[in-house]
């Protein structure tokens, strides 16, 4: 029962809905009572040998108008309680899909995808459920079994009723024992859904991988054992599933025996007349569905209950990226100041950055580099506020980052990574997706600026050329280079650049990053790089190992200190002149 409360903030606001869903029902009950009472008096009529056919023929009226009336309050009800439950299902995608859109990084790294949309279509359905059949379900077994059983009761005899119904409480008990069971078993059996989905979605995009490495019969057996041990689950609610039915079969088998002993007892003693009888006999008949109904009634609450639970556990989470109620509505301009004594990443015990400062006056050039695993990322990571739980400070004209409305701060940078993400979509749309709205003449001076245009212009179907899903139909350097004209189209105060450059060839890059120099000479640019001449121009190069800055200045600063940043540059141009003379 406690689903219908926890969805009672739905239900109190489809009230009407409900309502008139409700009555609906117990008009279709009230009416349905009409049509056996009839019969039984046809049945003594005959029996009785008064039936006239003047009477037959009101009764058949009578009957014919129970068919109408009922025709009418079914499509009442059945159109506002789907109603309401298609409602619920709408408001409840909503709600998680715009909560997946605010969550962090951290979230998303807890969750995988495959788990995430699995509480989106199997949990949703299971709660809408409880709005649709279950409201159903629950008034079937009050509204029309109440109804009947009155009807028994005050029509034909309480005694005989009271016979009839002596084996429901049993119901009631295994309703409640196999629901609690249910619960459980369901709640296994969504995880290992999840678990499930998400191996198909994780070999599904790694397929390139699984077959570049051999490993499709290694993947296929392990994706064979999830199925088994989900078929497994599922094979305990599946169980308890088919208790339910017999069970209500059984008492209802036992209610009628006791009817028709009792019943034939009756008669015979003409405490009631044979068409009492059938009439009693048929609204036991219709007493069969209420019974099934309050039977699917708790295995329904029991799923949708366990669902519901999953959905909140999700809608709970917290994004540690607290968004300011009433945050700088301004977009950041000017200096910025990164002050960062000490980050590390949430559930990770070691430190990612130590003393990493710099400050970077609008309209300049960082440069971050250094190897692998130095945390150059991460440096951009915390201006882009996936994490906010560092030691320090980073201001953006003057105000902590973190003051900013984020919907006015985010949208003033352009982030590209090494790997963008492109959606399935022509180049075009990929291009202005920030902007729907603007004209093919920006879409293409950005495209211009990336030096994209002679490549799109190779190819066949232009700007409308499909990338394919996750840009897979272009190269390394077309997906780089479309990654960053999308972010030009921003116009962003701050452009970081975080190795997405790295699939283009020098000549291509130092041509790219003059384009940018020429364009944005008011506006800011931080870019990480391995290939250390993406730097060589920059106001300040920093230099990062293991989390710290180990050297800092200009290019010509950096050569003099003969650190890492002069012997790696001077490797790389050594390397650049051999490729160079091969070629
Ligand atoms: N989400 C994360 N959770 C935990 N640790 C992380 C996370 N992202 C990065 N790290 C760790 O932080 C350190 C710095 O990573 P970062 O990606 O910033 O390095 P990088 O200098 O950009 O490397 P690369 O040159 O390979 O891009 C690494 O040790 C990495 O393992």
């Amino acid at each position: 029962m406690s689903i219908f409360l926890k969805l009672g903030w739905y239900f109190r606001r489809e009230w009407k809905l409900y309502l008139a869903g409700v009555i609906g029902l117990i008009l279709t009950a009230i009416i349905g009572i009409v049509p056996p009472r009839i019969i039984g008096n046809v049945v003594d009529g005959i029996d009785q040998h008064t039936l006239t056919a003047r009477s037959l023929t009101v009764y058949l009226v009578i009957i014919a108008a129970a068919a109408i009336g009922q025709y009418l309050t079914r499509y009442l009800w059945r159109n506002a309680i789907w109603g309401g439950a298609a409602g619920l299902e709408r408001t409840l995608r909503e709600r998680l899909f715009w909560h997946f859109m605010k969550m962090d990084a951290t979230f998303y790294q807890t969750y995988r995808t495959g788990d995430l949309m699995a509480h989106a279509t199997n949990d949703l359905t299971a709660i809408e459920r409880v709005a649709g059949g279950g409201i159903l379900q629950f008034a079937d077994s009050i509204i029309t079994g109440g109804t009947t059983l009155i009807a028994m009761m005050m029509l034909i005899d309480w005694r005989l009723t009271i016979i009839a119904v002596v084996p429901f409480p049993l119901l009631a008990v295994v309703s409640w024992y196999l629901g609690q069971k249910i619960h459980v078993a369901f709640r296994a059996s969504q995880a290992a859904f999840s678990r499930l989905n998400n191996k198909a979605q994780e070999s599904i995009s790694g397929i390139k991988v699984i077959k570049a490495l051999g490993q499709e019969k290694a993947d296929v057996k392990d994706f064979n054992q999830q199925i088994d041990q989900t078929i497994k689950i599922n094979r305990r609610v599946n169980i308890l599933d088919s208790l339910f039915d017999p069970a209500i079969t059984f008492i209802i088998a036992v209610s009628y025996a006791a009817t028709i002993v009792l019943g034939g007892l009756y008669v015979t003693h003409h405490v009631i007349t044979i068409g009492n009888l059938v009439s009693f006999i048929t609204y036991l008949g219709m007493m069969v569905w209420p019974m099934f109904a309050v039977g699917m009634l708790f295995n329904t609450m029991e799923r949708g209950n366990a669902s519901y639970d999953r959905v909140m556990d999700l809608l709970n989470q917290k994004s540690a990226i607290v968004d300011q109620k009433h945050g700088l509505a301004q977009r950041p301009t000017g200096d910025i100041d990164y002050q960062v004594k000490q980050f590390n990443y949430p559930n990770d015990a070691g430190t990612s950055l130590r003393n990493v400062q710099f400050q970077l006056k609008a309209g300049q050039t960082l440069g971050i580099v250094g190897r692998v695993g130095a945390g150059k990322s991460t440096v951009m990571k915390l201006i882009l506020r996936e994490f906010d739980n560092y030691d320090g400070q980073i201001s953006y004209g003057g105000h902590d980052i973190k003051s900013y409305a984020l919907d006015n701060f985010l949208p003033a940078i352009g982030y590209v990574p090494q790997d963008s993400f492109l959606f399935s979509n022509t180049i075009r749309e990929n291009i202005r997706f920030a902007d729907p709205t603007v004209s093919q003449a920006t879409v293409e001076a950005v495209a211009a600026k990336s030096d994209l245009s002679d490549q799109i212009a190779g190819m066949t179907e232009g700007y409308d050329t499909q990338v394919g899903e996750e840009g897979i139909s272009l190269s390394g350097g077309q997906r780089q280079r479309l990654a960053i004209a999308r972010a030009l189209l921003i116009n962003p105060e701050l452009l970081i650049l975080d190795d997405a450059l790295s699939a283009v060839d020098a000549e291509t890059e130092a041509e790219i990053l003059a384009n940018l120099k020429a364009e944005r000479a008011d506006k800011t640019t931080i870019i990480a790089a391995h290939r250390l001449s993406s730097v060589m121009n920059a106001d300040e190069i920093i230099v990062l190992d293991a989390g710290e800055v180990v050297e800092r200045g200009t290019h010509a600063e950096l050569m003099q200190q003969h650190g890492w940043y002069a012997k790696m540059f001077t490797r790389q141009q050594l390397e650049t002149k051999v490729e160079g003379a091969v070629q």
